[in-house]
């Protein structure tokens, strides 16, 4: 603990506890916005692989990929990456090779990063593998695991799953206990890492980062440049606060928010989003993300439940709806989210008929900036784009965004993210000027939350460049 509160002093950070959510990480220096925070390297990383989709164990891209001869379970995009993983994956690769066909197919991410665990701590332990101030077991072992607060259901399943790394592994002398401590340790505290555009590539442990809480209004995100977790600043953070990151998806209602954080992290909020809960603003919020809309067109007021509960009255016209009503909306939603669910995968033009159709009765629900809706509009932008419907992709795409707007706000990589997206329809169909407007917002967030450097990055900022060329060069030939 004393060589990673040095290390961390001479990054501007430390270590310190409170009661109330135990260790928390400060800043001992003035962080700006896009500034890194903090670093760090998986301890242990897996990537969500799946008979159709494989990745490769050490940077997780999708291309060029051959399979483990040994094994036949772990990927490799080439010498580089299989070189730098062989320490840790000869010891997997025996294990692995050892299990049945069938066992091995079955394997999820969950089972292999716990085995990886235990075969890096006794690499580690052998000093076969190094060990550094951020990179050790010890860290492993201060992490929170709540064991003592989770179901027994839940405390079932991690020792049946402690019993298969058991047997993977076939040491003397495991604690089976222990490994489904750790279970409940890797549920609270492992990360998901995605890559620039937030799609999950894989799972992996970070014991430093993991130091760091959450807040429903962070001060700072948590991004992925490979396998490397970078944290930065999306505000000023001045020296002595706290660094937070968002453990959730902040869209949702504080009853929302606060019910995800308590099933998957065991704690209850009361960041300065969630202390207002039951106040007037924060009911007014959870009415227009999940609830009702006016039963006249033209008013966005929200709605409350009224006194006798007959009905839902608008806060800013009086309109009555009545609860018959919303409840049949809501039955003939039920069974075509359930049927939209199964078809999207294969048959484009069924799922986007199906969403529409969900998109027509959500409008007439819902209020306007509903999440719900936000969802439906998401999924159809998904389809369209699948389809290369450029055209109609944008037309959902601008329809997501006031809504972006208002649950994202700040510099969230979310909504920066949206404005790429039409930033690129608009290029791709060639409304440059509009083209320009939306890649400039898009840079000006994630330039902030995803730093300059990466690939992704230099792409976004190379496409701005040409967009405002050929706006210019546009505008010039009109001018002649
Ligand atoms: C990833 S760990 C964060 C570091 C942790 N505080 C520790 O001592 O190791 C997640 C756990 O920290 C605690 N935590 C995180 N954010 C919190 C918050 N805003 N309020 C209370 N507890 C919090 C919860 O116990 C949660 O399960």
């Amino acid at each position: 603990m004393e060589d990673l509160q040095a290390d961390l002093s001479a990054s501007g950070l430390t270590v310190s506890t409170t009661p109330e959510k135990g260790r928390c990480l400060l800043s001992i220096k003035d962080f700006s916005p896009g500034e890194v925070i903090i670093s760090q390297e998986p301890y242990v990383s897996v990537p969500n692989n799946s008979a159709v989709h494989s990745r490769c164990e050490g940077c997780f891209r999708s291309s060029n990929l051959k399979k483990c001869s040994a094994c036949h379970v772990v990927w490799y995009c080439g010498s580089t990456c299989q070189k730098s993983d062989w320490k840790l994956h000869r010891l997997e690769c025996n294990a692995l090779s050892r299990l049945e066909k069938e066992r091995q197919k079955s394997l999820t991410p969950s089972i292999r990063l716990m085995v990886k665990l235990y075969m890096r701590r006794k690499l580690q332990s052998e000093k076969i593998m190094p060990t550094t101030a951020r990179d050790n077991y010890n860290l492993v072992e201060a992490l929170v695991s709540h064991i003592t607060d989770i179901d027994e259901k839940q405390l079932v399943l991690y020792a049946q799953m402690a019993n298969l790394v058991n047997l993977i592994l076939q040491w003397p002398d495991i604690n089976v206990k222990e490994i489904a401590e750790n279970f409940s340790k890797l549920a609270c505290n492992a990360h998901t890492i995605c890559d620039g555009e937030l799609r999950p590539l894989g799972t992996g442990l970070y014991p430093v980062i993991s130091i760091i809480n959450h807040s429903c209004l962070p001060n700072s995100v948590l991004v992925f440049e490979e396998r490397l977790a970078v944290v930065r600043a999306v505000q000023h953070i001045p020296k002595g606060t706290e660094v937070l990151i968002s453990y959730i998806e902040t869209a949702g209602s504080t009853i929302t928010r606060q019910k995800a954080l308590k099933e998957q992290y065991l704690f209850t909020c009361t960041c300065p989003r969630c202390i207002r809960m039951g106040q007037y603003d924060d009911i007014e919020e959870s009415a227009i993300l999940e609830g009702y809309r006016c039963k006249d067109d033209g008013c966005d007021g929200f709605l409350l439940r009224d006194s006798d509960d007959e009905g839902f009255i608008c806060q800013q016209c009086g309109l009555v709806r009545n609860k018959e009503e919303i409840k049949r909306l809501a039955s003939e939603l039920k069974p075509l989210s359930d049927k939209a669910t199964m078809s999207s995968s294969s048959h484009y033009l069924e799922a986007t008929s199906i969403y529409k159709t969900i998109e027509k009765l959500q409008t007439k629900l819902f209020h306007p900036f509903s999440i719900n809706l936000m969802r439906t509009r998401e999924a159809i932008l998904k389809i369209l784009m699948e389809m290369k419907d450029w055209r109609a992709a944008l037309t959902y795409c601008k329809l997501t965004i006031p809504v972006y707007q208002r649950v994202y706000p700040g510099f969230h990589p979310l909504l920066g993210l949206q404005y790429y997206t039409c930033g690129k329809l608009e290029w791709l169909l060639g409304e440059t000027e509009d083209a320009v407007k939306s890649l400039t917002k898009a840079a000006d967030i994630l330039q902030i939350t995803h730093g300059t450097n990466t690939t992704f990055m230099k792409e976004l900022l190379f496409k701005l460049e040409e967009a405002r060329a050929e706006a210019s060069h546009k505008r010039s030939s009109k001018d002649e």
